[in-house]
């Protein structure tokens, strides 16, 4: 196993960041690329694949996929990557063959039975190692002759959505999917029904039903766009920054990823952002009131960074629709709260809202956070620099699942990161 090693992050002299920072691809996108593309028969390719390490692992278990069929039960362990865990789950059960599919000892605790009894409902034999409901999974793979109907959940997490319905255009009836008790994190869905229609695969969606006839992948070149949740520390930066000019190139404004809306969402916070010629630009500004309690259902990934950034800034905002971050890589809101009293900042809840209180904000010399496993723990405390002497991040690594270069595109910005 790999030593956990600290890191202090700092900025002396002037807060004043003038960057261009060139962003890895979307983690999101590219491990559905990934998925669509192996499920292609060869008429899709993919491009600007992320460095992420979630991204990585796929990759590298796809590929040992095909090589020759094995005798006995093939072990496919997905580490931390969530949607390699319920993309391959729905995946695997279409090979003829048997696995153990397993991940790290949080994904262990991350639930995927609503996932697994729909695939169960589709005629798939799966079973669990250990506890029921989670993985390890025993998948014998192979489905065939499946009813062209499934309902499930979609409260909880859309992943298991987008993992059956990745795999709807190749089962021998396609797919309607009738998604009960209301849908969270929606763009996401979105993001998979747009990325199998640029491999041409169809969809009708209506009411609470999505349908997918069984049909073959059209050719194509997926090519994955720069990571929107990635830009969000970005934007915080440029919030707690004295002056910022910073500029992201290739990202689109218009994007398939749902986290883009971090460009509304940071302008009373101070950052204004356009379209420049070399890319997005993002500029410190002044702060706007906040009217009204901001629900963050389609866009659980950027809750760290506004919360936190928010936290800093001493504004008390309520939230809403973060419940699914409790079944993440840690349970964020505990983290949060954890972490966030080490500034004098509370986060309480009161009937599914969240409110901050930071009457008792301060800024110590220095600070330890702990990240919990959570890449977006270290990347949203991380711009705290800006206004804490010594920020020390612990499990400094842990950027790798989605943004293996963020220290050295702080240290290209004049941040000083050093590893204890
Ligand atoms: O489909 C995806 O690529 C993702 C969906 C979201 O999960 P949930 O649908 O579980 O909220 C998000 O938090 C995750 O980082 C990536
Ligand atoms: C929740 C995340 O990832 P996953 O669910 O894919 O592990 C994330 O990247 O914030």
């Amino acid at each position: 196993m790999v030593k956990k090693q600290n890191a202090v992050v700092s900025f002396t002299g002037l807060k004043d960041i003038h960057t261009t920072i060139h962003l890895t691809g979307s983690k999101s996108e590219s491990n559905r690329a990934l998925i669509i593309a192996a499920l292609s028969k060869g008429m899709v390719m993919v491009k600007n694949l992320s460095d992420a390490a979630d991204t990585v692992i796929l990759n590298r278990i796809l590929i040992g996929l095909t090589t020759a069929a094995l005798e006995e039960r093939r072990t496919v362990d997905v580490g931390h990557a969530g949607t390699a865990m319920r993309f391959l789950t729905a995946f695997l059960s279409t090979i003829p063959e048997k696995f153990k599919l397993t991940g790290s000892g949080r994904m262990q605790e991350r639930p995927i039975g609503i996932l697994v009894d729909a695939l169960k409902s589709l005629g798939a034999d799966i079973s669990y190692e250990k506890n029921e409901g989670y993985p390890p999974l025993l998948i014998n793979g192979g489905l065939q002759d499946t009813p062209s109907e499934v309902s499930i959940r979609g409260n909880v997490s859309s992943q298991y959505l987008s993992a059956l319905l990745i795999i709807a255009p190749t089962l021998p009836s396609g797919l309607s999917l009738h998604i009960l008790g209301g849908l969270t994190s929606r763009p996401y869905l979105e993001m998979t029904l747009n990325m199998l229609a640029s491999a041409g695969i169809r969809h009708s969606w209506e009411g609470d039903t999505i349908h997918i006839a069984q049909q073959v992948h059209q050719e194509a070149i997926l090519v994955v766009e720069p990571d929107w949740s990635a830009a969000s520390y970005w934007y915080s930066i440029a919030a707690l920054a004295v002056q910022a000019d910073i500029i992201l190139p290739n990202l689109r404004e218009e994007s398939l990823q749902g986290d883009s809306a971090i460009q509304q969402i940071m302008i009373p916070l101070g950052v204004s952002s356009s379209r420049s010629k070399d890319g997005i630009q993002l500029i410190s500004a002044a702060e706007q009131p906040i009217i009204g309690v901001m629900n963050l259902k389609d866009c659980p990934d950027l809750a760290q960074t506004i919360i936190v950034c928010a936290a800093a800034k001493g504004l008390n905002l309520s939230f809403t629709g973060l419940e699914t971050l409790k079944i993440k890589e840690t349970n964020r809101i505990l983290a949060l709260q954890t972490e966030l009293a080490k500034i004098g900042v509370t986060l309480n809840e009161d009937n599914e809202v969240y409110t901050l209180n930071c009457e008792g904000l301060n800024f110590p010399e220095k600070i330890s956070i702990a990240t919990y496993d959570d890449h977006r723990m270290a990347m949203a405390f991380a711009p705290l620099s800006l206004l804490i002497k010594e920020v020390e991040i612990e499990d400094y690594q842990v950027v790798e699942k989605s943004y293996p270069d963020f220290w050295k595109d702080l240290q290209q910005a004049g941040f000083t990161v050093q590893e204890l």
